[in-house]
């Protein structure tokens, strides 16, 4: 399996199944801008409450052929193992295809994450414990804690500015090893130093 972060926002998104998997993947999928439908002759009360919502697209019966046509991703969360696995053969080599009741089948699996501003942390056991995986997740996120989201934002803004600098590469390169010392983690004071003695860089 190759690791890759892929932007969903606008993506049409097929999930077929309307359970309890099915409202899982939906979330974390409309929470980051995917255009989400659900094909399904019944569906959870919280996916219902989505549809009210005009959160997502909900179409209550079996799929039809023509309802994967636009789909950069498809889902197949029915309780039909046979079902997941006839999508999952059909679409695999022209979309991204996720069969959420096997996990030898579809050409995707997604990992337990972690989101802290700028950091994103993911965990795949690659189908041996999705349990574990959460676990991991878990763990992390009791280490990674909202000082360590704004050391990221710092982070970002240092080498925004250092990339800006008009000074050597290999001095760039060096700078950008400097701030990802331990003493940037635990100091706000430190970060700001840091910014301010930046600034002087071009005057000088
Ligand atoms: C990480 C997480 C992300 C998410 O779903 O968003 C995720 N599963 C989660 C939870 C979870 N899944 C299952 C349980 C019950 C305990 C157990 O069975 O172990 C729990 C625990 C719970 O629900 O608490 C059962 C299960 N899962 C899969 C199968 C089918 C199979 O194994 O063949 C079955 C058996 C179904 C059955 O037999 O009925 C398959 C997959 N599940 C994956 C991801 C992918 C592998 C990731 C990896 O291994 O690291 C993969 C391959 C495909 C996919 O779905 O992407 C999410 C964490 C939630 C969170 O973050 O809060
Ligand atoms: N990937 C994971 O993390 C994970 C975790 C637990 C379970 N699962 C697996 O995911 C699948 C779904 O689990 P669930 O708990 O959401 O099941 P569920 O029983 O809650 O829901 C199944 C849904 O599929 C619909 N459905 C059934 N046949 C259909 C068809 N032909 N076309 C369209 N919709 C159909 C039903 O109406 C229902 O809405 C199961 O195979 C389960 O083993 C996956």
């Amino acid at each position: 399996m190759y690791p890759l972060n892929i932007n969903m926002e606008g993506k049409e998104c097929v999930i077929i199944g309307g359970g309890k998997i099915a409202y899982r993947k939906t979330s974390s999928l409309i929470s980051e801008g995917a255009m989400v439908t659900i094909i399904s002759p019944e569906v959870c009360p919280e996916i219902e409450n989505l549809a009210i919502e005009g959160k997502i697209k909900r179409k209550k019966r079996y799929p039809l052929e023509d309802d994967f046509k636009n789909a950069f991703y498809v889902i197949a969360a029915t309780n039909d193992e046979q079902i997941n696995a006839e999508i999952t053969t059909k679409l695999e080599k022209t979309k991204l295809v996720l069969n959420a009741s096997s996990v030898d089948k579809g050409n995707c699996h997604v990992p337990a994450s972690f989101k802290k501003g700028k950091l994103l942390l993911t965990v795949s056991t690659s189908g041996a414990s999705p349990m574990l995986a959460k676990k991991i997740r878990d763990q992390w996120s009791a280490v990674y804690d909202d000082n360590f989201g704004k050391y990221v934002d710092f982070l970002y803004e240092a080498r925004g500015k250092i990339k800006q600098l008009n000074i050597p590469s290999a001095r760039k390169k060096h700078l950008l090893q400097e701030i990802i010392d331990e003493k940037y983690i635990d100091s706000m004071e430190n970060r700001q130093f840091f910014l301010a003695v930046l600034k002087t860089f071009n005057s000088c």
